[in-house]
């Protein structure tokens, strides 16, 4: 990173007031602890804590500027902070995610960004629409849930969309590796405070609306709201593609309002780009795939018809990204399982089916039981589901995923899923409402581990074990702190054990 003025720094960030003295930028910083010499730190108001109590520790650290959402701090600096240049803005992100551009160089200048949101389905699309503009040799970011890529090396992934500072870092590194291309996950929550604020996207994707995050949204328009901010562009222009599921009543309403983009739809059986004679079976999922420019035969690993929409979804961003057709099934077939959707432990000899999955919406829960039931009924299976609700998230979403795991499953197992401040039994005494509505019968278990090897044992062969929630989790949070935890792990253990 090169070290520049202040007034370098601040180039186009509308401040309301003006801060005095020229000092030298090396970075910036949101969070005060992660502040170093040099470096701008700003400081904002956000819904648990307020950056702005914690300026006295980012100027301590050697912040050299600070641009702060409050007028009384601004106001109070001169005599609190002499000599620290201070700027007062409106929108600490706003500003945020212009002095980073300016500190990382642009990068979101030179990346050609492809963007995806929805309920359910973004990091499968993202990794698939990685996977196929690599197999063309473009090198690519990759910003999401799992983990975060910039060409090959793997970083850690604190957060699905981070702030733009870390977005922009990593488009930086990006480009100095030799990036053209960015793909990224754009959370609701992301959207509607801004961390993207002023991203240029090319391809924006949306897969799909249902239930989740009331707690945050308070309701399903506001939560759609902020999904739409991706097409309409935040702080900057609309995307120039937006490719759009239309079997999803939502994705119909985004066509409408997103005229200013060329609109790609997509759907199993209408759109632009959908699927006929789909065949599906575990590890293969095949289809005829029908676009504006001809049918041609899709081959991919992964299982299961929402993959069918994820697929189509990213060949739709791919050709809309340049590539052909050809290279679209070939970069889909040479895509690797993406860690924790639809996962198969290996099962030794016990004739069981353990399939690791992240659903952990009801909406996903109904489609991963009604494919396990699908491919167990042509082994006579049956399908056993265990699944758990996070804590401190919408609590609205957990009879609603009780009732969708009874009505499908033959015998559920209701535990644990990061109960993070809350009381896991609480947490489970609301899904069992829920569960218990269906009438199916429920084993409660609040340890994961032991109701994993409950799920597991109550098995015979032929049945699928569905471990739902956690997918490539490797923790779990509790109230006294994070353990970890890997659902892939203990399934194997137990399988081992019942084979030896
Ligand atoms: C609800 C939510 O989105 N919260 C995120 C948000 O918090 P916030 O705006 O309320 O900020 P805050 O925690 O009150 O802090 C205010 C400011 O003080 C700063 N601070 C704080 C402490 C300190 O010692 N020094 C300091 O400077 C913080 O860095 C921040 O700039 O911004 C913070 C800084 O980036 C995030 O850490 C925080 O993530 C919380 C922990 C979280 O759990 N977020 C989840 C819900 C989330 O964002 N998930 C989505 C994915 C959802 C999905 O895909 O289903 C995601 O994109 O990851
Ligand atoms: N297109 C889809 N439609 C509905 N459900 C899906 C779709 N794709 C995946 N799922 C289900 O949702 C789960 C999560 O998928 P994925 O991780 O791709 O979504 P996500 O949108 O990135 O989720 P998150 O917001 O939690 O990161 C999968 O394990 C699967 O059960
Ligand atoms: N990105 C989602 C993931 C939920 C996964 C589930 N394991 C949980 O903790 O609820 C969230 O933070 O709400
Ligand atoms: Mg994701």
């Amino acid at each position: 990173m090169q070290t520049m003025w202040n007034d370098e720094a601040m180039r186009g960030v509308e401040a309301l007031e003006r801060g005095e003295g020229v000092v030298e930028v090396r970075g910036v910083e949101y969070d005060s602890r992660r502040v170093g010499p040099g470096d701008v730190f700003v400081a904002m108001r956000g819904g648990a804590t307020d950056g702005n109590r914690f300026i006295a520790g980012a100027v301590e650290r050697g912040a050299a500027v600070v641009v702060t959402d409050s007028r009384v701090v601004w106001e109070a600096a001169r005599v609190d902070f002499p000599g620290t240049p201070f700027y007062l803005v409106e929108h600490g992100r706003r500003a945020l995610a212009e002095v980073s551009a300016n500190v990382f160089g642009h990068p979101e200048r030179t990346l050609a960004l492809s963007a995806v949101t929805g309920t359910n389905g973004k990091t499968t699309t993202s990794y698939l629409l990685e996977s196929m503009l690599r197999s063309v040799g473009r090198t690519c970011v990759l910003v999401g849930t799992i983990e975060y890529h910039v060409g090959d090396a793997v970083r850690v992934s604190p957060h699905t969309t981070p702030e733009s500072r870390d977005v922009l870092e990593l488009f930086a590194d990006g480009v100095k590796a030799g990036a053209m291309e960015a793909v990224m996950e754009m959370s609701s929550h992301a959207l509607e405070q801004e961390r993207v604020w002023g991203m240029p996207v090319d391809v924006a994707m949306f897969t799909n609306l249902t239930q989740d995050h009331l707690d945050y949204h308070g309701t399903m328009e506001a939560y759609f709201a902020a999904k739409a901010r991706l097409f309409e562009g935040v702080g900057t222009v609309v995307p120039r593609v937006a490719v759009i599921n239309v079997d999803d009543a939502y994705g119909e309403r985004l066509v409408g309002m997103a005229r200013h983009s060329q609109v790609v739809t997509y759907g199993l059986e209408r759109g632009d780009f959908r699927a006929e004679q789909v065949r599906m079976r575990a590890g293969e999922t095949l289809f005829r795939m029908v676009t504006p420019e001809g049918a041609l035969e899709m081959r991919s690993p992964l299982t299961g018809r929402v993959n069918v929409y994820n697929l189509l979804a990213a060949s739709a961003a791919a050709h809309a990204r340049g590539l052909t057709l050809e290279q679209i099934v070939a970069g889909a077939a040479a895509g690797a399982q993406v860690p924790g959707r639809f996962q198969v432990v290996a099962s030794g000899e016990s004739g069981v089916t353990v399939v690791v999955d992240y659903a952990h919406t009801d909406d996903a829960l109904r489609n991963l039981i009604a494919l396990a039931r699908e491919l167990a009924a042509e082994h006579g299976g049956r399908v056993i589901t265990l699944f758990g609700c996070g804590g401190d998230r919408d609590r609205t979403k957990r009879p609603r995923m009780g009732r969708a795991a009874g009505e499908g499953s033959d015998l559920v197992v209701l535990t644990s899923d990061n109960p993070r401040s809350e009381e896991p039994m609480a947490i489970i005494e609301e899904a069992l409402v829920g569960v218990h509505e269906t009438g199916t019968t429920c084993i409660v278990e609040e340890d994961r581990a032991g109701a994993i090897e409950i799920a597991i044992r109550a098995a015979g062969p032929g049945d699928i074990v569905l471990i739902a929630g956690k997918g490539h989790e490797k923790v779990q949070i509790l109230r006294d702190g994070t353990v970890p935890f890997d659902d892939v792990a203990v399934a194997a253990g137990v399988l081992k054990e019942i084979v030896s």
